[in-house]
């Protein structure tokens, strides 16, 4: 990290590191461990690799990408260790004839000799840019693809989701997660509160979410509760004798008082407001005095929810107590929230309660990155947004395609080639740096071969396209960052991991390195990977002794 000061190092030695159970060896392809057992067989135990994963295309066609879910990888270092059921599982699976000394290897098996080179967690990056570069030996860093590629795919895609919807919300609206039913299964659930919430978020409805990863909890009430009352006779208090925080019977002939004056104000119809609801708010209310959201679109906001809404929080008020304010689940929330807020300020105004204009107004209802952009031109009254199935899903792209690709072996340099120039990996073990430009702005990402003397500030270095060989540029940074620092080295972590806090804090940071150009919802302009000059003359002059020539005939 470049603040080592940040954050508590992970304790070293092998002690086991808390991680959700089923990430564990055999979370993993079963081509992994055949070829295994086939590297082993073939002699391959001592050979040396280097794998290198990165993504090729950034999501949600946009043009940057948060990385997230390193520290899972490093505890899966950690806690690396075939265990006896697994040996007995695999000789089940596996077919009979394979030797025994090979599961005895997987048994001594450990990943003590990997070397995990990484960028910082929480960092901006984008397409081919390895964030993660592994070394060791060829079957113990094979045997890791899998596992780190689920561990850093979704997280990423999720923390730049977020990312993205904060970006479009802006810093003042809260966001609350709250996909947890819509999610991809119960892990998938738990990754999407932890990796919302490190994109910037400010909270989640997911309270076993809250409970692992100290994300704050946060909730209404649905549209069952409401309508589970019907009618002002179904308000029954549970406590006879008096104990309760407010007085039912007092509190309840205040609410309905305080109704027939606003409805008066508000120019509503007294008769159109339902009393089932209007019993349900009461009932919540004596509940939680102080924290009071009512979810107002049951049965009509303007004509019922609204009123029945404000004369619960203003008897609230007469008993000292301030509400929190409303959700909106349907409609035209930009048009419901302004009707909402001139209520709020008229009440503000004329029963000379300040605080009442101020009142939160939440919306939620299928709301996406677009959504929110939308409602920004309509001048909406929204305080926060409520937000599940779009986030959790990543509904607009449910993959970011990372890859973990082989890039030398026993020091020698190996390149995939591929039809479609996306796919050409860059062999080698590479150095990656981002140059800065003088108002501190990130210019470009550029990739050495590993050894080459590192871009200094100040002087002018060439940085190509990998693969146009026109495209190219003089670049004089203002600053360097080489972006690759070593997590893991002889069985132990070797860096100080951040907080969930300073993850956050760290993405909104990297956030505003990047410019704006980069990071608009529509057509955003691509920021340059390149390669130094060598690097390119490498690459080439692989790819030409690895591609064969055609014959025509
Ligand atoms: N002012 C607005 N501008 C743009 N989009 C909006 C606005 N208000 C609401 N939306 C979005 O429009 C969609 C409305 O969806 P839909 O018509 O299914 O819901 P509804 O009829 O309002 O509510 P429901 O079906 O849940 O009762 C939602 O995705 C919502 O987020
Ligand atoms: O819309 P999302 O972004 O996924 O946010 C979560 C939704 O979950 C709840 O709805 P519920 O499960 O009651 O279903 P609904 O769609 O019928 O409102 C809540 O009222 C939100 O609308
Ligand atoms: O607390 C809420 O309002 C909530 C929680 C989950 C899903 N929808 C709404
Ligand atoms: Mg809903």
């Amino acid at each position: 990290m470049s603040t080592p000061t940040e954050g508590t190092a992970v304790k070293v030695n092998h002690q086991r590191q808390k991680q959700n159970e089923i990430i564990q060896p055999l979370l993993t392809d079963l081509y992994q461990l055949t070829m295994a057992y086939a590297y082993w067989k073939s002699g391959k135990v001592e050979d040396t690799a280097v794998f290198d994963l990165f993504f090729r295309k950034n999501p949600f066609s946009g043009e940057f990408t948060i990385f997230a879910g390193l520290e899972e990888c490093i505890k899966f270092l950690y806690n690396f260790r075939y265990s006896d059921s697994d040996i007995a599982y695999l000789k089940q699976i596996l077919p009979p004839y394979i030797e025994e000394e090979f599961f005895r290897y997987l048994k001594d098996l450990t990943v003590e000799d990997v070397t995990l080179f990484a960028i910082p967690e929480g960092s901006v990056v984008f397409p081919r840019v390895p964030l993660l570069r592994v070394e060791g030996p060829l079957i113990v860093v094979q045997l890791l693809e899998t596992t780190f590629l689920n561990l850093i795919n979704y997280s990423s895609l999720i923390a730049t989701n977020a990312a993205r919807f904060r970006m479009a919300a802006g810093k003042r609206i809260k966001l609350l997660e709250f996909g947890l039913r819509r999610a991809q299964g119960p892990d998938g659930g738990l990754s999407a509160s932890k990796y919302a919430y490190l994109g910037g978020f400010d909270g989640t409805s997911n309270v076993l979410a809250g409970k692992l990863f100290h994300i704050p909890v946060k909730g209404t009430h649905a549209h069952a509760y409401i309508s589970s009352f019907s009618t002002l006779a179904d308000l029954k208090t549970r406590n006879e004798n008096g104990s309760d925080l407010i007085e039912s019977r007092d509190f309840v002939e205040a609410c309905t008082r305080r109704r027939d004056q606003l409805a008066a104000l508000l120019g509503i119809l007294l008769q159109e407001a339902n009393d089932g609801e209007l019993a349900a708010f009461i009932s919540y209310a004596m509940a939680f005095p102080d924290g009071f959201t009512a979810l107002v679109d049951t049965y009509e906001v303007l004509r019922s929810g609204l009123l029945n809404f404000c004369a619960v929080a203003v008897a609230l008020s007469d008993f000292g107590y301030r509400p929190i304010g409303i959700r909106l689940d349907s409609g035209d929330l930009a048009y419901l929230s302004n009707r909402a807020r001139d209520a709020f300020r008229k009440i503000a105004e004329e029963l000379a309660i300040p605080w009442f204009s101020q009142l939160s107004i939440v919306a939620s209802n299928d709301i996406n990155e677009e959504t929110i952009l939308s409602l920004n031109d309509q001048h909406h009254q929204i305080d926060c947004f409520g937000i599940g199935t779009h986030l959790v899903t990543c509904q607009k792209q449910p993959a970011l395609g990372c890859v973990y690709k082989l890039v030398e072996i026993n020091k020698q340099p190996k390149i995939k080639l591929s039809e479609d120039l996306e796919k050409v990996t860059i062999p080698g073990r590479k150095d990656i740096y981002r140059l800065y430009g003088s108002d501190g702005h990130a210019l470009i990402d550029l990739m050495q071969k590993h050894g080459e003397p590192p871009p200094l500030a100040g002087n002018r270095v060439l940085c190509r396209h990998p693969f146009l060989e026109s495209k190219r540029a003089y670049v004089s940074p203002a600053r360097v960052e080489p972006l690759l620092h070593i997590y893991w080295q002889n069985g132990t972590c070797s860096q100080p991991l951040p907080s969930m806090e300073q993850l956050r804090h760290r993405v909104q940071h990297q956030l505003g390195t990047i410019r704006q150009d980069h990071k608009r919802n529509l057509n955003p302009t691509p920021y340059k990977v390149s390669v130094s000059d060598s690097l390119y003359s490498y690459l080439h002059k692989l790819w030409l002794q690895n591609a064969p020539i055609g014959e025509l005939s």
